[in-house]
């Protein structure tokens, strides 16, 4: 593909999972912009470095940045890489970057995160969702550490693609997208199971990071440890059952094995409880175990884990 058909991306949101995508895409060739807030000064001066353990340092100086959508050219897919809780709060942010018919994707865990945003986007909007599976942090201004893995799985949410076929061809885009610039992308037909299979990790290791202010290693040393995200799991698989959603035979142990073989690795969640930051309780919990009622299902652990985090989350603001 020449430069000139590659599409205008923007970063809605750069910190480390934006950062990271976004340093791949533009590395690859592709015209990205960059949306910065807090860290906008020190990007425009130095640009983006990441320290990857995978792809080794990658620098993009200068980057294209932006303190404000309105200066940033209208663009073609905009990834939105800001954390759950600020969604709603973005919507203008997103309208004024999209060119009319834009693909905009979520790159966030989580159930039904694009459930907020959908009524504040026009009806021409394709809105995606994207699972990350990285281990990514923002080390400092500008600066992300990349310690593992890296796939990205899209799946249509609504939009103007009105059948399965137009939807799995503009998912295909996307993954198409991220394969170009080296990372592993699958298109996936059903993004409610997608988000479902991403919760068997995070559900367990998100919140016992912040509640055991514990990494993966100290988490899978531990017996009890291990016994918790083992039930935390089986009660996720068995939420995703009761809402019509089977997970592949043998998904949580294979997850449960993955995590023994990553480096030790600090979830999303437990920087934005040191840096007091909100919980994205709602996403990652609220959600499932609601979805998860609806459909005759109660789930107590997950209730108890929510409950606690949420006590915390609130002396943390
Ligand atoms: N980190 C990881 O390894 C993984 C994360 N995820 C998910 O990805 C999503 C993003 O996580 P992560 O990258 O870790 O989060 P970060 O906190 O590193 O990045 C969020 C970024 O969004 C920016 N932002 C928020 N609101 C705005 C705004 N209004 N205008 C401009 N920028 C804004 C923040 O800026 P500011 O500095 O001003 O706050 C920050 O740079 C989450 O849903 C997370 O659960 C999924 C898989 C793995
Ligand atoms: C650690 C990992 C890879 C689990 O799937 C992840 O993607 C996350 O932190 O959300």
């Amino acid at each position: 593909m020449g430069a000139e058909h590659k599409p205008v991306v923007g970063i809605i949101g750069t910190g480390a999972i934006g950062g990271f995508y976004g340093v791949m895409l533009a590395r690859a060739g592709f015209d990205v912009h960059f949306l910065l807030r807090s860290e906008f000064s020190a990007v425009a001066e130095r640009g983006l470095q990441v320290n990857s353990a995978v792809h080794g340092p990658l620098t993009l100086n200068p980057a294209q940045a932006y303190c404000a959508a309105a200066d940033m050219p209208k663009c073609d897919w905009l990834l939105v890489g800001a954390k759950t809780t600020s969604n709603a709060d973005l919507a203008p942010v997103i309208i004024q970057a999209a060119k009319p018919d834009a693909k905009v994707l979520l790159l966030q865990n989580g159930l039904d995160v694009e459930d907020s945003l959908r009524p504040l986007l026009p009806d021409t909007l394709h809105l995606l969702g994207g699972l990350c599976l990285i281990c990514v942090h923002r080390e400092g201004p500008g600066v992300v550490t990349h310690q593992a893995l890296g796939a990205v799985n899209i799946g249509y949410h609504s939009g103007p693609a009105i059948d399965q076929v137009a939807r799995m061809a503009m998912v295909e885009e996307g993954a198409g997208l991220f394969r170009s610039a080296g990372i592993d992308s699958q298109a996936m037909p059903n993004l409610h199971q997608a988000r479902w299979q991403k919760l068997v990790w995070n559900i367990p290791y998100n919140g016992l990071s912040v509640l055991l202010d514990a990494g993966t290693s100290a988490l899978m040393a531990d017996a009890d440890s291990r016994a918790l995200i083992q039930a935390l799991m089986a009660e996720v698989v068995q939420g995703a059952k009761a809402c019509g959603h089977d997970m592949p035979p043998g998904y949580a142990d294979y997850l449960f094995t993955m995590t023994e073989k990553m480096p030790d690795y600090w979830p999303s969640m437990h920087h934005d409880f040191l840096h007091k930051r909100p919980l994205e309780l709602e996403a990652i919990y609220a959600r499932p175990l609601a979805a998860a009622k609806a459909a005759g299902c109660e789930l107590p652990r997950i209730e108890s884990l929510y409950r606690t985090l949420g006590f915390i989350d609130r002396r943390n603001l």
